[in-house]
């Protein structure tokens, strides 16, 4: 009976979850309490999933506790292909995306009566490109759609289950179908890559002429300190880091060039602005390089505000520790994995303490003069006015090149073509309500009028 009341007390301490949705609260957390809110919690999900059926850690570099195991797995993605210098010469490979989604979305507008549907499209542009940064080119097109199927359903799955999902047994019991569902694709996920390992252990063939150099590649070549002795990356290992290479650098970018084009359409002389500087920065159809990318201040102002609005990831959640945490988040009692604390990136985004008319859709703010002049993409020490990248020890390490990629779609995309209202959208404009799940998406998918410059 005691274990019982104790039990339940201590379940019901781990499922409690602590929002945080102002700028102030998150900056006292994830920058003066950096350290106590470094990890993910390690019982919630969807760390929890990250156990294998043989009862192995499917560790990547999200679910991996802050420490040294952490710092090796994420220098080695920052020191190799997120590197600043590697992620610049990268503009062709990332022009060459672009037009690819331009022919696309040029054949589905003639056989669309001139509309075209944007997230699938879009999505398949940029799963192609990080297929290419991860494996190289030897991946075929049958491959890779299966490989996309993955990472579309986990991402679709995950969504539907983490609302109704607290961490707690009885949750776990509750949604054991869902959980069985993504297990399977864990499963399928092994089964696509461990073939391209194999190939890539075989060969190292240079990788359109040494432009490209494998993420797959640094994932074979990483030792790793375990206890006394530095081993390879074991299978299941390298499978983790894979699956969150190539989901974090697609349906998050997506997103974002999603939301930007509703609102360029809803608001066609941003859309207008933003054009002239497109013409004035390149001719019609050349490669935009990533010298450019960084100086086009309106450019920068439209994906920021976008990202300020929308971002593409809702929620962060961190398991905390001590005391300062505890004061925080105003607990009485420290559960053994921490405290969970969520963060919400949308309603710091919006919040009318920092900004003025915070759901308007109004670039000018950062630019030169305006309310957010001197604030990036991510927060400086001093302050937090929105994070869309996260702040602290775990900022997203992806931030150079999403911005980038964001950056070259949205600038080939409204170069390439006008953008306005499908027939259904006319009257009222395109409806931005949101829809939290995996990511935060437009609930009703963008659909557009595109017709082509010459
Ligand atoms: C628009 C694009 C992107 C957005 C909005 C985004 C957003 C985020 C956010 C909010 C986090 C959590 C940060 C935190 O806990 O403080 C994160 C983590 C992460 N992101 Fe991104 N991300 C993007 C692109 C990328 C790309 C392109 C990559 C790599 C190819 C990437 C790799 C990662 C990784 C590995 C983590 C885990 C970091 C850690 O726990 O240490 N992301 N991202």
């Amino acid at each position: 009976m005691v274990f019982a009341r104790s039990y339940i007390r201590r379940s019901r301490a781990q499922s409690t979850i602590h929002h945080i949705v102002d700028p102030v609260a998150a900056h006292q957390a994830l920058i003066q309490n950096a350290d106590d809110f470094a990890n993910q919690p390690a019982s919630i999900f969807p760390a929890s999933l990250a156990v294998w059926r043989n009862g192995e850690r499917n560790y990547n570099i999200t679910t991996a506790d802050h420490g040294p195991h952490w710092r090796a797995l994420r220098c080695n993605l920052t020191a190799h292909i997120l590197h600043p210098s590697r992620v610049a010469s990268l503009a062709p490979l990332l022009h060459e995306a672009a037009q690819d989604l331009v022919a696309d979305l040029s054949a589905r507008a003639s056989a669309g009566g001139g509309e075209v549907a944007v997230r699938v499209p879009t999505n398949t542009a940029l799963f192609g490109l990080v297929t290419l940064l991860c494996f190289g080119d030897m991946v075929d097109g049958q491959h890779r759609r299966a490989m996309g199927r993955v990472v579309r359903d986990y991402m679709h799955f995950v969504g539907e289950l983490s609302p109704r999902f607290d961490g707690s047994m009885l949750s776990k019991l509750v949604n054991w179908r869902a959980f069985l569902r993504i297990s399977a694709l864990f499963d399928r996920q092994a089964e696509l890559y461990r073939p391209l390992f194999a190939a890539r252990r075989q060969s190292r063939s240079k990788v359109r002429g040494g432009t490209v150099h494998p993420y797959v590649d640094s994932l074979l070549d990483l030792r790793i300190a375990d206890g006394d002795v530095r081993r390879a990356l074991r299978e299941s290992e390298m499978v983790g880091l894979v699956f969150e290479f190539l989901g974090a650098g697609t349906g998050t970018i997506a997103a974002c060039v999603e939301w930007t084009l509703a609102h360029l359409i809803n608001q066609p002389e941003i859309q207008a602005r933003l054009r002239r500087e497109i013409d004035d920065e390149t001719t019609h159809g050349a490669m935009l390089s990533s010298k450019s990318l960084r100086s086009m201040p309106y450019l920068n102002a439209v994906v920021m505000e976008s990202l300020r609005m929308h971002p593409p990831v809702c929620f962060i959640l961190r398991g905390a520790h001590g005391e300062g945490a505890k004061e925080l988040v105003g607990a009485t009692a420290m559960p053994p994995d921490g405290l969970r604390v969520l963060f919400n990136l949308g309603d710091i985004g919006r919040d009318k303490a920092t900004w003025t008319d915070p759901d308007e859709f109004r670039p000018e703010r950062f630019l030169a003069g305006g309310e957010a002049e001197n604030v990036g993409p991510l927060p400086v020490p001093k302050e937090i006015r929105m994070m869309p990248f996260g702040a602290g020890h775990r900022h997203c390490p992806g931030v150079g090149m999403g911005m980038m990629l964001i950056k070259c779609f949205l600038a080939t995309l409204v170069g390439e073509f006008d953008w306005a209202p499908a027939a259904q959208d006319c009257s009222g404009g395109v409806d931005v309500t949101e829809r939290n799940g995996f990511l935060k998406l437009m609930k009703k998918p963008l659909s557009a009028r595109v017709t082509r410059r010459t």
